[in-house]
């Protein structure tokens, strides 16, 4: 399966398969022939996970730079890591690299790709359930201590080579973090679909059923990053949950809780927003607040910080405008707006949340 998607400064496939990192690379010769060389940036754990099956299936020569695992590695020491493994391996403008892991490699990589010599190539092959939503739409980043995905760049890969085998040695949870984005594009975009996944446990999905939301998450992301590529307006959309969530992720220590995990939480303080600004009931978040315990998302988090350590890195949210905040809400699923919101309410809301959590349990 092929889903193109045409931003205002590039344009390129995102390609879904089974086991078919030859064949695919196979289809971007036009891209892969015009390099000089290829080097690939991944992490230690994907690298002693899946790249055996990369490099077997991988039809050309590369240089590999394994950097540490996850989060780790979405920082200023491993971003200079980068950029001098280029310079001494003599890279050039002509240069490819292939981002092969997460949504931290991808992020990494993409940012070191849009700033190397003022920008070369690269393809992003995914290899976390997540990073249908990170590999696409050219977002990328590096965090710093303050705020997360603070120095980054919008810059869009060449292609998406997303082969669904590199994701059968995903741990638990990073199954769940990738789940929370394939709930979000559905939150944001088609109730009907939202069913389908509240209808089943979050894991143990065979690869045709990952393809089949992997896919549809895609597209969700495709059409709005075609209509906004730089977030100026319907791409704040796919923020739903995140400026809750990057706050709890940033206070915990980036890598400790995922940022899906992070997330989750975010969309369950959204939809209480979205209680007030929106037409979302309270049993409709109490039913996805059942459905996110009940897949063991980590809700315990939350009473570990206060809600000023929380406001202060929400402040630095890129949403923000002016020093107010702006949240993307609901007025029902599928129907996704931006609201301003004041501190005190935040703050109110941020209690409504201890609360529930209290109440509501699977
Ligand atoms: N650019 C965007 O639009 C966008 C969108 C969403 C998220 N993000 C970013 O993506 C990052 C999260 O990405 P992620 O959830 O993919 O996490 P990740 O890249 O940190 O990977 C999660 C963990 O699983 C390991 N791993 C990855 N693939 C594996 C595999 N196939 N087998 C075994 N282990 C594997 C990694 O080494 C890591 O420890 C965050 O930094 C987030 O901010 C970016
Ligand atoms: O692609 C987007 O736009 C998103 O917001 C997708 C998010 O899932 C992703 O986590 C993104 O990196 C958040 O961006 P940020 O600008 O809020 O840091
Ligand atoms: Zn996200």
């Amino acid at each position: 399966m092929k889903i193109p998607v045409h931003t205002a400064s590039h344009q390129y496939d995102v390609l879904f398969g089974y086991s078919f990192l030859r064949e695919a690379f196979a289809s971007l010769t036009a891209i892969t022939d015009r390099a000089d060389r290829i080097i690939v940036l991944t992490d230690e754990h994907v690298w002693a996970a899946q790249g055996e099956n990369f490099t077997q299936a991988f039809p050309f020569a590369f240089d590999v730079l394994v950097l540490p695992g996850g989060e780790a590695c979405k920082n200023f020491e491993q971003y200079t890591a980068c950029q001098t493994y280029l310079l001494e391996q003599g890279a050039t403008r002509k240069s490819l690299i292939i981002a092969f892991g997460g949504g931290a490699v991808g992020d990494l990589s993409g940012f070191v790709a849009a700033t190397f010599m003022r920008g070369i190539p690269f393809i992003q092959v995914p290899t976390t359930i997540l990073a249908h939503d990170s590999a696409v739409g050219g977002k990328t980043a590096i965090n710093h201590p303050l705020g997360k995905n603070m120095i980054g760049a919008f810059y869009q890969p060449q292609a998406v080579v997303y082969d669904i085998a590199f994701l059968e040695t995903l741990p638990e949870q990073e199954i769940r973090s990738g789940m929370t984005e394939v709930i979000k594009h559905a939150l944001i975009s088609n109730a009907a679909w939202l069913e389908e996944l509240f209808a089943r446990p979050i894991y143990g999905y065979t690869a045709e059923q990952l393809e089949y939301h992997l896919s549809k998450g895609t597209q969700v992301k495709a059409d709005i990053v075609a209509e906004d590529e730089t977030e100026q307006s319907v791409r704040k959309y796919l923020n739903l949950g995140h400026t809750y969530g990057h706050a709890i992720e940033a206070a915990s220590g980036y890598g400790k809780l995922s940022h899906g995990e992070s997330v989750m939480i975010g969309l369950i303080y959204c939809l209480l927003l979205s209680e007030r600004y929106g037409n979302i009931t309270r049993d409709f978040t109490v039913r996805v607040l059942r459905y996110a315990l009940s897949q063991q998302y980590p809700f315990e988090a939350v009473a570990k910080f206060d809600f000023d350590i929380l406001l202060s890195y929400m402040q630095k949210d890129k949403k923000a405008e002016y020093g107010i905040l702006q949240f993307v809400l609901l007025e029902e699923v599928g129907k996704p707006f931006v609201q301003k919101v004041d501190a005190n309410t935040c703050r109110e809301v941020d209690a409504e949340l201890r609360q529930l959590l209290t109440e509501v349990h699977v």
